[in-house]
Parts: structure tokens; sequence; C-alpha cells
């Protein structure tokens, strides 16, 4: 079986993005937006001025802000809508969802309260059976990626068949999507690199230089793997493209909007004001609280995820933490 139409939900930056690489592999694609006066610029402007304003989306990509038009004939439902408010959205969606498509959840986040990741989510708030599941991950900064920058990508799904699907309708020249069976994995890797870039963002922010990010990122790292493998995942994962290939882009890149949080942070800003002058989606923000709550649940330490939610949910300075962090004791790199 081959897709041919998609409905990409969320017309965000990664949705848009991402509506282009389906699009480029061949796809006729829906786009939807939740507000109607978004379609409709798209439409006829063929750009999408909230999130890429500077790129010209293909004719085969449709925008919509009508649920059941945007799903017509889908083979594959694309969810591009933030982590915390995803279980709520498909309440909406999942009666309508088209019996036999593939949902594929592009989400880096975890459930505030609950501790799912988006395929539990997903799972759960629609009844699909898990074969029917694929979650894209990996270094996909949205503005490079439409800008047709070379790029690889992750696609897991419980069946290989499944990931050789969603995989076949997003490879193009420029985008090379790998496959894997570790939904855990690239979903806790996607989630907690926002976390570790937040981090990151924040040693920038307090005027600090390669070697401490280099520090923050590698044992950043390790408290991934520890967790991830808390929770079943495959450690080789970890150095794939979904864990150390997105670390690198969140951390380092200007484009990621966790890094420019953390670096708002480490220049004194308050969480509200900084993340209100992005304006987008920062998941590590919200995930930094679940993510802490699983790794406690698991009995596994993340001393940096722990210090994020002492800077962003209790307002801790960032000087502090590195203090806090450089003083812990010392112990065998590998444990
Ligand atoms: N932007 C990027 O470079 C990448 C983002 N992601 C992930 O994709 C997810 C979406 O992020 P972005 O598109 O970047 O965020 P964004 O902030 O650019 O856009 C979010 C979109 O979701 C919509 N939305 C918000 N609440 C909604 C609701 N209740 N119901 C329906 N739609 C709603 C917004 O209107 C907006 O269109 C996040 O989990 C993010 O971590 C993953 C890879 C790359
Ligand atoms: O997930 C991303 C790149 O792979 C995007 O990161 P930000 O959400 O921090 O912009």
């Amino acid at each position: 079986m081959i897709a041919e139409r998609a409905t990409v939900v969320g017309a965000g930056s990664w949705g848009t993005a991402f509506s282009l690489v389906l699009a480029d592999a061949g796809l006729d694609v829906r786009l939807w937006a939740r507000r109607p006066e978004l379609a409709t610029r798209i439409t006829e402007t063929r750009r999408n001025g909230d999130y890429l304003p500077e790129i010209d989306l293909p004719d085969e990509v449709h925008a919509t802000a009508d649920v059941d038009e945007a799903l017509e004939e889908a083979d594959l439902v694309v969810l591009a809508i933030p982590a915390q408010k995803l279980r709520a959205g498909l309440a909406e969606w999942a009666p309508r969802l088209p019996e036999r498509a593939t949902l594929v959840s592009l989400a880096k986040g975890i459930e505030l309260g609950t501790g799912c990741r988006m395929s539990e989510v997903i799972l759960q708030a629609t009844g699909v059976a898990p074969e029917r599941l694929a979650v894209v991950s990996g270094p996909n900064l949205a503005r490079e990626i439409a800008e047709r920058q070379p790029a690889a990508g992750v696609v897991a799904a419980f069946d290989p068949d499944t990931a050789d699907l969603v995989a076949a309708a997003c490879a193009s020249p420029w985008f090379r999507p790998y496959t894997s069976t570790d939904v855990t994995g690239c979903e806790i890797a996607g989630a907690t690199k926002n976390v570790i870039a937040l981090a990151v963002g924040a040693a920038e922010g307090l005027g600090l230089g390669d070697n401490s990010k280099a520090s923050v990122i590698t044992r950043g790292l390790a408290e991934t793997v520890r967790l991830g493998v808390a929770l079943g995942a495959d450690p080789a994962t970890f150095s794939g493209l979904a864990g150390v290939g997105d670390l690198i882009a969140t951390c380092m890149s200007p484009l990621s909007r966790n890094h420019r949080v953390g670096v708002g942070l480490g220049r004194g800003g308050t969480v509200e004001s900084v993340v209100a002058s992005i304006g987008q989606t920062a998941e590590g923000v919200t995930s930094c609280e679940s993510i802490l709550a699983l790794a406690r649940e698991a009995g596994v330490e993340v001393p940096i995820v722990e210090s994020v939610v002492a800077m962003v949910a209790d307002g801790q300075r960032p000087e502090l933490i590195v203090d806090a962090l450089m003083r812990r004791q010392r112990k065998p790199e590998k444990a």
C-alpha cells in the first residue's frame, strides 16, 4: 500500500513545513488550520505568513479550516499540534477519522498530569490499533526543512510496514527518513532534548562558552538514555537521529524555540516574558515537569531536567543552578 493523500492537523511551523515535505514526496496534502482566516490567507497567498512567511507552498498543499473537508479520503493523518493540546484536539477529530488512515505524531512532548507519551495519548484518545500509528522525529528544525536544506529523520512505528509506508510518504531528494520500531525511544529522546536545550540556552544566556554547553549536552544525553532505557527504549536509539542528532540541532541552533527560551532566561528574563516574545511552542517549558515526574516514578536521576524545572517552574536563577550542578558528588562517567 502507498499513501496518496495526507491531512496535516495544525498549521504552525512544523505542520506547515511537513506539509511541504509530503507534497514534495508526491502526496496530495490538506493542511488544517484552526483559524479560518489563516486557512484563507494561505490559500490566497500560497504562504503561511504567521509561521514561515518567506516560504512558497507547493500547489499540492491545500489549506482548510473545515475538519471534514480536511479528512476526506486521507491515508495519513499527521498530528502537528502542541503536546498539551493533543488529547483535547483529538476528542474532536477521533470520531471523524477515516477508518484505515495511519496516524502520524509530530509532537515532541510528554503530557502533563498523566506522563503519557504522544503515542499513548493518541492510542487512548482515538482507540486506533497500535499498528496504525507512527512517530516522526529527528533533527528537523522547521525553517531549514521548509527551505529544503538536506536533512534526515526517523519514522518509528510498532509495525515495520507502517514505518515503511510513512517513510515512503515523506521521502524526497532532500528529506531522508530512516525507519525504527523504537517508538518509546524516539519519543523520550524528542521530548527530553527540548529540556536539555533550555539548559544549554540558559548557559549561553549567562555568557558561558562551548565547553560548558558541550558538557550540558553530553550529560543531558546521559540522563536521557537512563530515562529511556528505564522506560523500555533501545539504548541505540539515543545515538541516532532522534537522539544525538536532534539534541545537537536543538541545543545549538538559534532557530530552536527551546534554545531561545533558555537564552532569554539566562539573560534574566521571566518565563512568561520570554515565551511571549517568541510566540510559538517551546515544548520543554511544559514537558520538563512531566519528564521529571516520569523519571522520579522510574527511580532515575535527571539532575539537568530537575534544574530546568527549578528555573522554569520555580523561578530559580540560572547561576544557582550551574553552581548546584557543578557541586554534585563526583562519580564514574558511565554511572
Ligand atoms: N517547529 C519545529 O521545528 C518542530 C516542531 N516539532 C514539534 O511539533 C509540535 C508542533 O510544534 P510547532 O508547529 O513548531 O508549533 P507552533 O507553535 O509553530 O504551532 C502550533 C500550531 O498548533 C495550533 N494549535 C495550538 N493549540 C491548538 C489546539 N488546541 N487545537 C488545534 N490546534 C492548536 C496553533 O494554532 C499552531 O498552528 C511540537 O510538539 C514541536 O515540539 C517537531 C519538530 C520540529
Ligand atoms: O524539534 C525541533 C528540531 O528537531 C524543533 O525544536 P524547537 O521546538 O526548540 O524549535
